[in-house]
């Protein structure tokens, strides 16, 4: 079986300096290496490089930071993701920020236009450029994903819009702003809080995300994860760390439960930021990615 690792330094989704170097971390501490060890063929084609867009040259579109940029990396992301799922691969992105996920979801659909979501983040990232507050793409990638209203804007018209809100699940919310609520509810969208993942457990919560997207368990999943999902004294090196967050158990577990159904087809890892905490901190949620990385990808306890 082939992985496909797109080490993809990007941080024109968001504010904070050094997300970009997550992946780099993430590969310098093995994970090559621990994925060829638990059978995968590894084709790791180095760090993408995109071409600079001059914050001259990126048009002011409302409140959106970046969108020219943001767009370009994340459409040549699409093509990259489109062109591994397209050979059979199993493309495994590392972020740089969760914008990336516009792009990598996207490639999956292309082939894939069936596949469901599951959203594994503290956050939504289901902003429109009509609620943002803060302007930052890597909080809107699943309304762009979705074709909700205001998201239709010439800068990213590559986005086909092929995600339905019957085919997303959310797992570890806890940080939701006002107008995403309204969004979430108008729209139906199945979201597991961390109130939920403490009343039924993490089993459970899996179970019924799961029986939500792919009852018939006949859909390949896209699997796209926020390290800040997990509670930020297990990974707290992350641009948006909030409290009452996943285990470190409970993390593993969700990403073995999607591989134990055979059914993943893509899978995301996104915002580490090595630069926001000590080195010790840096280390730890480094470690935690790559051994959430692992989990997704079949390594088992026994
Ligand atoms: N980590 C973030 N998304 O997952 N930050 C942006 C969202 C804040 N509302
Ligand atoms: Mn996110
Ligand atoms: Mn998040």
């Amino acid at each position: 079986p082939f992985s496909f690792s797109c080490k993809t330094p990007f941080s024109a989704g968001q504010r904070k300096a050094g997300v970009d170097k997550g992946p780099i971390h993430l590969v310098e501490a093995g994970l090559v290496d621990q994925l060829t060890e638990i059978g995968w063929k590894v084709k790791f084609d180095g760090h993408h490089q995109f071409e600079e867009v001059s914050a001259a040259d990126d048009p002011q579109i409302g409140k959106l930071r970046n969108p020219r940029l943001v767009s370009r990396v994340t459409e040549a992301v699409a093509k990259a993701v489109g062109e591994h799922v397209q050979n059979g691969e199993l493309p495994v992105t590392l972020g740089g920020d969760h914008s990336l996920a516009m792009g990598t979801i996207s490639g999956t659909l292309s082939k894939y236009p069936d596949a469901c979501v599951i959203w594994v983040d503290a956050h939504a990232d289901i902003n429109t450029p009509e609620t943002t507050d803060s302007g930052n793409i890597h909080g809107m990638p699943v309304s762009f994903l979705l074709g909700l209203e205001g998201t239709k804007i010439p800068e990213f018209s590559w986005i086909k819009p092929l995600l339905t809100p019957d085919r997303l699940v959310y797992i570890g919310l806890r940080d939701i702003d006002d107008g995403e609520k309204k969004i979430l509810k108008e729209h139906n969208i199945k979201a597991f809080s961390m109130h939920e993942v403490d009343k039924y457990g993490i089993g459970k919560v899996v179970e019924l995300a799961l029986d939500h997207v792919n009852a018939k368990r006949d859909r390949p999943i896209h699997l796209s994860f926020d390290v800040d999902a997990m509670d930020p004294t297990v990974a707290p090196s992350t641009g948006t760390p909030v409290r009452g967050g996943l285990t470190f158990r409970e993390g593993h577990y969700i990403c073995e439960a999607v591989q134990e159904t055979g059914l993943l087809v893509a899978f995301d890892l996104v915002e580490v930021n090595p630069s926001l905490a000590d080195a010790a901190s840096v280390q730890a949620t480094v470690a935690v990615g790559c051994s959430l990385v692992r989990a997704a990808l079949g390594e088992t306890l026994l």
